[in-house]
C-alpha cells in the first residue's frame, strides 16, 4: 500500500485556506497527525476519504488518482469521522449490519467479524441496548468498529480516542497494532499521549501546512538540546512563563520547578530528557 500526496490545498472561501501545498507520502504502519486546532488535520482526512475534493493537488493510493476514482478509494476504506453520527434506536449490531449492508460487506465472515470487533472494543454486554442509551465513548467505539467492518486497507481516524478512557485507549491501541501491519492507519488528534505510543511515524501540523513529518525518535532528536528544568519561587513562575516557552510547571511546597524550551539555558536550569510533547510544543509555537 502506498498513500502520495501532492501539494494538496483546500480553499474554503476567497482567501481562506484549510489546508495548503500539503505533500506526504506513506506506506503500510501507522501515522499520527498532530496539530492544534484548526491546523487543517480534519480537512486533510476528509480528502483523503473522498468526502470533499481538494481545490489543488493530488492524492494517489498505489498510484491510482483517487480524486478523479474516488471508488477505488472507498472499496479500502475505513473512516472514522470527527462528528459521528449514529441511529440512536438501533442496537450495536443492528447498526453494524446496516452500515455492512451499505459497504456492500456480507457473506458468512460477517456476523463473525462484527462479534471479533465487538469483543475487541468492550461492546459485547451492550451490543443488544439501542446505541441512544450508551456513553459518548461507547459511541465513539462504536464508530471506530464500523470503520473496520471491511478489514480496510487504508484506514482514517479522525480523533478516535475522544472519550475513552485509559483502559479503553490500551484496547484501542492493540486493535490498531495489529491492523497495521497490513493496511496504513492515519490518526489525528491534538493531544501528543494519544498518539506518541503507538504512531510509527508522526506528522505535525499547524495553520494548513505540514511542519515537519519522521519517525517520533527522529522529531525528539530535534530539540533533544532544547529542553531544560529549572527550580524557581512561586512568585517568579508567571513572570517565567511570560519569558520563556514552558511545557509544564510542578508545584512543590515552596517552590515551583518549570519545563521550558529555549536555545540556551536559563542559569541553574539542568538539561531534561526531551519527548514528544516537548518538540510539539517546540514546532507548533516557534513555527
Ligand atoms: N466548511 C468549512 N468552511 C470554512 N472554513 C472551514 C471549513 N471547515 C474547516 N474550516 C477552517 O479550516 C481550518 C482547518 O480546519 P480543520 O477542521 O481541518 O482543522 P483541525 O486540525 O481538524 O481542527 P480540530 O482539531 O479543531 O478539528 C480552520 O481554520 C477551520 O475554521
Amino acid at each position: 500500500m502506498k498513500l502520495f500526496i501532492d501539494r494538496l490545498s483546500k480553499r474554503y472561501t476567497k482567501d481562506k485556506y484549510g489546508l495548503q501545498d500539503f505533500s506526504l507520502s506513506v506506506n503500510q504502519g501507522i501515522l499520527g497527525l498532530l496539530g492544534p486546532n484548526g491546523a487543517g488535520k480534519s480537512t486533510l482526512l476528509k480528502m483523503i476519504a473522498t468526502i470533499s475534493k481538494p481545490t489543488e493537488g493530488s492524492i494517489l493510493l498505489n498510484d491510482q488518482d483517487i480524486v478523479a476514482q474516488p471508488n477505488y478509494m472507498r472499496e479500502q476504506l475505513g473512516y472514522l469521522p470527527q462528528d459521528f453520527g449514529v441511529y440512536p434506536n438501533l442496537n450495536a449490531y443492528e447498526f453494524l449490519n446496516y452500515i455492512a449492508a451499505m459497504k456492500g460487506i456480507g457473506g458468512d465472515g460477517l456476523k463473525t467479524r462484527i462479534q471479533f470487533l465487538l469483543e475487541g472494543l468492550n461492546l459485547i454486554e451492550t451490543a443488544k441496548k439501542p446505541i441512544g442509551s450508551y456513553s459518548g465513548g461507547m459511541r465513539q467505539r462504536v464508530g471506530i468498529a464500523q470503520a473496520l467492518l471491511n478489514e480496510p486497507k487504508v484506514v482514517i481516524f479522525d480523533e478516535p480516542t475522544v472519550g475513552l478512557d485509559p483502559e479503553e485507549r490500551v484496547r484501542f491501541r492493540n486493535l490498531i497494532s495489529e491492523l497495521a501491519d497490513k493496511s496504513i492507519v492515519i490518526l489525528s488528534s491534538h493531544i501528543v499521549s494519544d498518539i506518541d505510543t503507538i504512531a510509527d511515524q508522526v506528522a505535525i501540523m499547524k495553520a494548513g501546512s505540514l511542519i515537519t513529518m519522521d519517525y517520533p525518535e527522529e522529531i525528539i532528536a530535534k530539540v533533544k538540546d532544547k529542553v531544560f528544568e529549572i527550580d524557581i519561587p512561586k512568585e517568579q513562575a508567571s513572570d517565567f512563563k511570560e519569558k520563556h516557552m514552558v511545557v509544564n510547571t510542578i508545584r512543590k511546597k515552596e517552590e515551583v520547578t518549570v519545563r521550558y524550551i529555549a536555545n540556551e539555558s536559563v542559569d541553574g536550569s539542568k538539561k531534561a530528557v526531551a519527548s514528544l510533547e516537548d518538540a510539539y510544543l517546540y514546532f507548533t509555537k516557534t513555527n
